[in-house]
């Protein structure tokens, strides 16, 4: 029986990919068409171009003809690029046609309905589909329920069917592999099947195997904010790659992947997922880190970089002082500081010239609050510098009327009165006024550098109005609330301001830097971003996002995250939620919560999540495999033999390694010796290097994100692991392990680990 399913599957496949081929003959005779075009435009262009210059209406005529072939040549590369994208698809449905076929019965029809789901839409006449995207209304109930009554939403409301069949189908080349019938949502047997595999150095797309809540997050389209919750490995990266592919779709036409931005949590992360959406048919998001977005904004700044801030020792004080300035409160409190300056104390640079005072900062602070109270700080910005501009030409007139400037223009030689002219026509009425305008011209080169002060604002200091800022700030908080003594915020706000003279700047103060900015330069945001994403949400303060809304106006929000892997912001994560709160529209925010851990075996899941204390919910999927393995030695050169013998172990189980150190000094240490020992590795030393392929050494906080088949903790001993905020970062780490996880110590095991259950893991005896 299983056998004739299997044929008469085949049989329809075939049938399919007949279609397919015939299509992709089409699109090639489209793509060598267009290309013979262009080949023949180009070549006559010149031919069919007529070129007069002798008169007015010639030059028309020949800007016309030219404009022409120009159009021409347009359509055909359209023509041509349409073409090669298309059968770049049909290639790829050709070996993988689809992977889902369903039967539904919808009421009012005489007949039960088959399609067939794919990773794109193919018909071979209008209307009449043969493959549905996987992103199109009708795929949902794939995703979404078991057999039976099913609904689901179409662009016209709810619509409901009853599903009689659903089959999961492998194909691998144009062949049916396997067929299950199923009447779950999506089942078990195809996803372990799926989990089963290696990891790759490239994250890979889920959309044959999406689960139900991630369906939920895939197609939401009616929340301002979306926020998950989701257990390492439960697909919160997965979700939001294959949303983005959704969206596109969704609103095409309306919208385009420049629009999308994700941050994520570093570099090498975006390096690993950048795959996805291109295997899906899609254009990339725009990708960032918010170093990278904090860096870019502030092109003179050194902005701290993971590595400095996950070093970083903070005393207790400076705890404190980084807890509030994370906090929504900081934000209000600039917020509450810019308002306060369109009325006073914004601090203002003379505009220079050779060194000399052009207009004194006394006489633009008298314009900037000349203006009445309607005008707030962007608007009293650009009257103020429309000001100046005047000033500045008022300065020209009478500049050009005296000695000095005469003389330079008699001076001139005749390429400098070539550059002059430039382009223009020399149609003077008579001397006085090509005089005037050379006058102009030379008076203008001198005074430009005054007049890119203006325009690029550099009559405003950020730096002296930040300065200000912090200085204000004990009178706008109560500091004593945040635990802080005013002799403690000086001093903090002294060592922020001299490392801001030495251009470094730290990510927790970085924000509020960049938002005075704003503030005073009156930027309103980046109005035409329609979603952004945010990665690993825990490690973002409560002013960062508060920021991010305010920097996309016009964006709805993804969050994601794990409150069990806050490796920077610690214990600060839980207060995250009840501030976002505060920052969108309750009824318009919808929460999931993914629960169940998709990545790491049963016994692995069961591992980590002991060493959880009152953690978010975490349940394993059922996949089984080896206990986790750990090791306590004596000594360095112990555990590197342990980390050896568990790499031949590894190796010969075809698992690509990744051992992961706490910090990098340790990871270089380990590297070394292992390259002693002839093992060749590649150590990750920053997040702007490549995920190589083999075994790898990774630092703690680049791992964030990332998984592999094997996943070996280099020294998670007592000195390493021993305070409570160490916890989420050693569950973050155990968590990136598919299929097998090591833990090596020297000399005492982490405190953090000896409360798991001794049943969840085995001991390597030999050099305890
Ligand atoms: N529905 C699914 N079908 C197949 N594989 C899945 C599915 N959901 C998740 N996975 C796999 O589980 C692994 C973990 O997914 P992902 O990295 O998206 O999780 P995450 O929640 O972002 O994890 P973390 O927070 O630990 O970084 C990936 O290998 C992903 O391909």
């Amino acid at each position: 029986m299983a056998k004739s399913i299997k044929a008469s599957e085949q049989q329809h496949l075939d049938y399919v990919v007949d279609k397919i081929r015939i299509e992709e003959t089409k699109q090639s005779e489209t793509i060598e068409r267009s290309e013979n075009d262009q080949a023949d435009i180009k070549q006559n262009f010149y031919n069919d171009v007529n070129i007069k210059t002798d008169s007015y209406e010639g030059m028309m005529e020949t800007g016309l003809s030219v404009r022409q072939q120009q159009q021409m040549l347009d359509e055909r590369q359209n023509s041509w690029q349409h073409a090669t994208k298309q059968l770049s698809t049909l290639k790829k449905l050709e070996k993988n046609a689809y992977f889902a076929r369903l039967d539904f019965h919808e009421a009012g029809e005489p007949a039960t309905e088959t399609i067939y789901i794919g990773l794109s839409s193919f018909s071979d006449s209008p209307d009449h589909f043969l493959i549905y995207d996987w992103r199109a209304p009708i795929s949902s109930i794939y995703y979404d329920g078991g057999l039976g009554h099913v609904t689901y939403q179409t662009p016209d409301g709810l619509q409901s069917v009853d599903v009689q069949l659903k089959r999961q189908l492998m194909i691998e080349d144009g062949t049916i592999v396997t067929v299950y019938d199923t009447d779950e949502a999506v089942g078990d047997s195809m996803l372990l099947e799926v989990l089963d595999e290696k990891s790759d150095v490239k994250m890979k797309s889920i959309v044959t195997t999406i689960q139900k809540e991630q369906n939920t997050i895939i197609r939401d389209t009616s929340s301002d904010l979306l926020f998950v919750q989701g257990a390492a490995g439960s697909g919160k990266t997965s979700s939001v790659l294959q949303r983005v592919a959704y969206l596109l779709y969704r609103y095409r036409g309306n919208l385009n992947a420049g629009q999308v931005i994700l941050f994520s949590p570093n570099q090498l992360f975006n390096d690993y997922i950048n795959q996805v959406l291109p295997e899906l048919g899609e254009q990339n998001m725009v990708q960032m880190t918010y170093f990278q977005y904090a860096s870019y904004r502030l092109p003179h700044m050194q902005v701290e970089t993971l590595q400095q801030r996950f070093e970083t020792e903070n005393t207790p004080t400076m705890a404190k002082i980084t807890k509030l300035e994370g906090s929504l409160a900081f934000f209000n409190a600039v917020t509450t500081y810019g308002r306060h300056l369109e009325s006073a104390d914004m601090r203002f640079r003379n505009i220079m010239l050779n060194k000399e005072v052009l207009i004194p900062r006394d006489k633009i602070k008298e314009i900037y609050y000349s203006f009445n109270e309607n005008y707030h700080l962007g608007n009293r910005l650009s009257a103020t510098k429309e000001e100046l501009i005047k000033i500045l030409n008022r300065k020209v007139a009478a500049e050009m009327r005296t000695k000095w400037v005469e003389e330079a223009v008699q001076d001139l030689s005749k390429e400098e009165l070539n550059d002059m002219y430039g382009n223009q026509p020399r149609e003077f009425k008579n001397g006085d006024e090509e005089f005037r305008f050379l006058a102009r011209k030379i008076v203008m080169q001198r005074l430009g550098t005054a007049r890119t002060q203006i325009v690029r604002n550099r009559f405003l200091s950020i730096n002296m109005q930040y300065a200000h800022f912090l200085h204000e700030v004990p009178a706008i908080l109560d500091l004593d609330k945040y635990g802080i003594s005013k002799d403690d915020w000086e001093q903090a706000v002294e060592a922020k301001l001299a490392a801001i003279k030495e251009r470094h700047i730290s990510l927790t103060t970085v924000s509020a830097y960049m938002y005075l900015h704003d503030l005073m330069t009156g930027k309103k945001g980046q109005r035409d971003i329609r979603f952004v994403f945010l990665d690993e949400i825990q490690d973002y303060n409560a002013f960062q996002l508060a920021f991010l809304k305010f920097s996309f106006p016009n964006a709805r929000f993804t969050m994601l995250g794990d409150l069990n892997q806050a490796i920077f912001t610690k214990e600060n994560s839980h207060t995250l939620i009840g501030e976002l709160e505060t920052l969108f529209d309750p009824e318009k925010t919808r929460v999931v919560q993914l629960t169940k851990s998709y990545r790491s075996t049963q016994q692995i899941t069961d591992f980590t999540k002991e060493i959880l204390v009152n953690g978010e919910a975490v349940t394993a999927f059922d996949r089984q495999g080896d206990l986790p393995n750990m090791a306590v030695t004596d000594n360095f050169e112990q555990a590197v033999d342990q980390v050896v013998k568990q790499l031949a172990t590894n190796n010969s189980d075809h698992d690509t390694t990744a051992i992961i150190g706490k910090t990098l000094a340790e990871s270089e240490q380990l590297t070394e010796a292992l390259q002693a020992r002839g093992i060749h590795v590649t150590l990750i030393r920053t997040e702007n290097q490549r995920l190589a392929p083999g075994l790898i050494v990774v630092p703690s906080f680049l791992a964030k994100g990332l998984e592999f088949d094997a996943v070996i903790v280099w020294n998670a001993n007592a000195d390493n692991y021993q305070r409570e905020d160490e916890r989420q970062l050693l569950y973050t780490i155990c968590s990136r392990a598919m299929h097998e996880l090591t833990v090596i110590a020297i000399g005492q095991l982490s405190p953090l680990l000896t409360r798991v259950k001794p049943e969840l893991y085995t001991i390597n005896e030999t050099t305890v």
